[in-house]
């Protein structure tokens, strides 16, 4: 395989008892590159990006990351490997301060005694500090508890979280979908933060704009298929709706059986 290329995948397939959610879907995606999934609701974004991070197993299909084939037994093994993933609903401790969020999992450890561990939190803030310089994120006090957060810096945090760790991929579903203008604007300068980085990313958005922006391609699904790799230079937004509604790119077939 051409070793540029970070993540691929060959007849990637997931059907839920008749339903067809995703089917054949042929991927690539190369070294530093920012794609953007788009599609209408139910098209198959978020079961494509199940079946990459362990989520959930796939019915049939190939998956290579960094090189190797891959068939991840579950989220933490697709997070070992590389892979941070944010979703829409966060997975954050709402108890817990920023730097225990950001090493929820991966703790660093002072003394390890099992349970009694001693965590070294002065190494976990500093390391906390530095993910946030990186990546462009302001969080004012980093001793509150996410409790007590907007929505906005919430996912900021999450957002932070991953691009802290995040060594080979990112993928982000909908990572703006519930926030204010002002929220949306951090996150996609984080975004362009990690372009800058050679950080590649998967970002699934129905925001048009907020696509053009910020990617280098753009993957269409449609009814569960790819049915589009754009360049987003050569492309505008009416030829992305026009895959996205089956306008373009739906074969006589398809188009004569939903007639
Ligand atoms: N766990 C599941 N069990 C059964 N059907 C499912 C399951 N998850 C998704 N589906 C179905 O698979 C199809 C694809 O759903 P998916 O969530 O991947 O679409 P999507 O493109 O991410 O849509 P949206 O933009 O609305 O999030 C839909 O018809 C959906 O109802």
């Amino acid at each position: 395989m051409d070793s540029d290329i970070i993540l691929k995948t060959e007849g990637l397939t997931k059907h839920y008892g008749g339903l067809h959610a995703l089917e054949d879907a042929d991927f690539e995606l190369r070294a530093g590159e920012h794609i953007a999934v788009v599609g209408d609701n139910g098209a198959g974004k978020s079961t494509f990006v199940r079946q990459i991070t362990g989520v959930e197993q796939r019915t049939r299909g190939k998956v290579w990351f960094d090189g190797k084939e891959v068939e991840f037994t579950g989220p933490l093994e697709a997070r070992e490997a590389g892979i941070e993933t944010v979703y829409q609903n966060l997975a954050l401790a709402d108890e817990l301060d920023v730097p225990s969020n950001l090493f929820l999992g991966r703790e660093k450890i002072l003394f390890n005694l099992g349970p009694f561990s001693i965590l070294n939190r002065r190494a976990m803030r500093q390391a906390t500090e530095e993910g946030l310089k990186r990546t462009g994120v302001k969080i004012q006090n980093l001793d509150v508890s996410i409790r007590n957060m907007s929505g906005g810096q919430r996912q900021c945090v999450a957002i932070a979280r991953s691009a802290t760790f995040a060594s080979k991929l990112i993928i982000m579903d909908e990572p703006t979908a519930a926030l204010g203008v002002q929220e949306t604007a951090q996150v996609e300068n984080i975004i362009r933060n990690l372009k800058e980085q050679g950080i590649p990313l998967i970002l699934v958005s129905h925001n048009l704009r907020q696509v053009f922006d910020l990617v280098d391609r753009i993957v269409v699904f449609r009814r569960g298929r790819i049915a589009a790799s754009l360049n987003a230079k050569e492309v505008d937004g009416n030829d992305v709706v026009a895959y996205i509604t089956g306008v373009k790119g739906t074969s006589k077939e398809e188009s004569a059986a939903f007639a």
